[in-house]
């Protein structure tokens, strides 16, 4: 589905693929968008769909419904009539089916079979440092397969809210419509970031980590519960407000020796070793006394100052390395003086690291974890891994991994030249000329967007 037109006459194009066991039959739709609404599906999610207006034909009568679109590629019947889609002078009965007699696929047997289009797609990189290494990589990877890509600053992006046409300004001027994002959110703009990638997503672009599972993944105390709800193993973790809470924090993850983390920390900063009870007992008062948010954690000994990371593409590990602390230290953070190198991992490492990845919602992840005396346990989750140290020890080329991985996600939507179906729902015969200006970011960034 993709808004297309302007802004006073939107319209969506959709396909559709009326038969469940041919999925080969697909028809290009286009019409125009009535309305978007928030739709709650039996399962329980909700989700933005577009509205269409079509005609509906039962038993010789006809009359105009609306239509809301969405993907029910799983589902056994591609189309639902709600109640007010349903008319005065109906009669439903429950017991009885195809009172109307059955309609067959036969209207379809002429239809010409079109694979679908490969076009180049148009990529935003959504970074504040154009220039690193993993952004440079990312849009080079894009250009070798043919695609546009282009970097957007987040600091620099600006929102119009409004129902049937979510614009996103860049220094003032409209952005074109994106066929896929990709985030590298820093730590400091994950709020913001989180809305422009919401932005995004509502005009129709498919956005390789969503807003949501981005969150999920920087908030730390969240997403320890979302693994420990997923049956991941990690480090005993134990978190709490009041300071009458240091004894039980300290006895919850085993007493000492034991790891406090400020929850803000990145690159190993605000993460302290404390080997004896009364270590931890000073830590934790001093953490309260500067209001710091933290967690508590078993320390892993048996990790002897290393942790692997697993990059995570579209539920499988493509690359791992591992970090190793220099000596006398226990954090294994490159920033720390840790080196790294490739690594081989267990099935076991590789099947947690891919259900910590799912577990966040993310289709790109750095999973880090600690190899302990009973199996894997995770640290975190990171939605906006650097590709530098994993390319450099691995030898592969993963920014091309998720362009690849990325195309096969977005669905490039093949436009019949010929027919035309009759109805209130017409072939679109054209697609949609909207010209390409590429924008430079520019500008020093003041923030790693990769982890
Ligand atoms: N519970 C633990 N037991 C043993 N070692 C740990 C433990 N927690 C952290 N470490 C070591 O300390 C390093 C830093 O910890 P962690 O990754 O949690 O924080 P961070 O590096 O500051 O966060 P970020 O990776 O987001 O920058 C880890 O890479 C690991 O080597
Ligand atoms: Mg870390
Ligand atoms: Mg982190």
């Amino acid at each position: 589905m993709e808004p297309f037109g302007p802004d006073d006459a939107p319209q969506v194009r959709f396909v559709i693929h009326p038969i469940p066991s041919q999925p080969d039959v697909e028809i290009t739709c286009a019409a125009p968008a009535v309305d978007r609404r928030e739709v709650t599906s039996s399962n329980g999610e909700s989700e933005l769909r577009w509205v269409i207006e079509a005609m509906v034909d039962v038993g010789g009568r006809q009359w105009p419904i609306e239509l809301t679109l969405t993907n029910r590629e799983s589902m056994n019947y591609r189309m639902l009539l709600g109640r007010t889609a349903i008319r005065d002078g109906i009669v439903v009965n429950p017991a009885d089916s195809y009172v109307q007699g059955k309609i067959g696929y036969k209207v379809y047997s002429d239809y010409p079979r079109q694979k679908p289009v490969k076009r180049p797609l148009r990529i935003a990189i959504l970074t504040r440092e154009p220039t690193n290494y993993s952004s440079k990589r990312l849009k080079k990877a894009a250009e070798d397969r043919g695609h546009v890509a282009e970097m957007i600053n987040t600091a620099r992006c600006s929102m119009g809210i409004n129902t049937l046409s979510p614009a996103i300004y860049y220094d003032g001027r409209r952005l074109p419509r994106f066929d896929a994002v990709i985030p590298r959110i820093g730590a400091s703009m994950t709020n913001y970031g989180m809305a422009v990638i919401r932005q995004f997503a509502m005009t129709g672009a498919y956005i390789l980590n969503p807003a949501a599972a981005i969150g999920a993944s920087r908030d730390k105390l969240y997403a320890h519960q979302l693994l420990a709800r997923a049956g991941i193993g990690m480090p005993s973790t134990a978190f709490a407000h009041s300071p009458k809470d240091t004894k039980t924090l300290i006895e919850l993850v085993g007493g000492a020796p034991l790891v406090v983390k400020l929850l803000e920390s990145t690159q190993g900063r605000g993460v302290v070793l404390a080997d004896t009870k009364k270590a931890a007992e000073s830590v934790i008062d001093a953490f309260r006394g500067l209001e710091a948010n933290f967690i508590v954690q078993e320390f892993v000994k048996e990790a002897g100052g290393a942790d692997i990371r697993c990059f995570v593409v579209g539920g499988k590990v493509v690359a791992a390395m591992k970090r190793q602390a220099s000596a006398d230290e226990f954090r294994s953070n490159l920033h720390r003086g840790g080196t790294a190198e490739a690594v081989k991992i267990t099935p076991e490492e590789r099947s947690t690291a891919v259900k910590a990845a799912k577990a966040m919602g993310l289709s790109v992840a750095g999973v880090d974890l600690l190899r302990s005396n009973s199996g894997p346990k995770i640290l975190e989750v990171n939605s906006s891994p650097g590709l530098e140290g994993i390319e450099r020890t691995s030898e592969k080329d993963v920014a091309g991994i998720i362009i690849e991985y990325m195309e096969s996600q977005v669905q490039t939507v093949s436009l019949p030249r010929t027919s035309r179906r009759k109805g209130a729902l017409k072939a679109s015969d054209a697609p949609e000329n909207t010209e390409l200006k590429v924008i430079e970011a520019s500008g020093k960034a003041s923030e790693e967007a990769g982890e």
